[in-house]
């Protein structure tokens, strides 16, 4: 899915721009200027939203949550200063390996 990924890695890009405008013109700069923490506990709040969402809401507002908190995830690897690009290195590294293989291997 080459587009999706375009978009993915055009909005790091995005993210990283807009980190250093200022904090009344960028919601991302205002992030990053509150500091990982609320960063970190806004991902917190996407993800049970998402949750929510999957359990009690329709299709459309999962869609719109799975968003934010895509948004959010990158948001904060991106103030960790980790690439997108090393996330999805990892998930290629598991490509073909079972599931059930990376949960024994993490029980270790
Ligand atoms: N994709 C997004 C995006 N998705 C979600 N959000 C924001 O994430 C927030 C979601 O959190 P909530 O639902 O809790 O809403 P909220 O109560 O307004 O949030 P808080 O005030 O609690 O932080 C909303 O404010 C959304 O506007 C986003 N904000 C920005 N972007 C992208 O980032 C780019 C740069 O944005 P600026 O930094 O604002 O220029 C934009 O052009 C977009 O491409």
């Amino acid at each position: 899915m080459p587009l999706r990924m375009d978009t993915l890695h055009r909005l790091e890009d995005t993210i990283n721009q807009r980190r250093k405008a200022a904090p009344d013109e960028s919601y991302v700069a205002q992030l990053n200027a509150r500091g990982l923490p609320v960063m970190a506990r806004k991902l917190g709040e996407e993800a049970v939203e998402t949750v929510t969402a999957a359990l009690a809401g329709d299709r459309q507002e999962l869609v719109g949550e799975a968003a934010d908190l895509l948004f959010h995830l990158l948001v904060l690897l991106g103030a960790k200063d980790i690439a997108l690009a090393d996330v999805l290195a990892e998930l290629d590294r598991r490509e073909g390996t079972s599931g059930l293989d990376e949960k024994a291997a993490r029980s270790r």
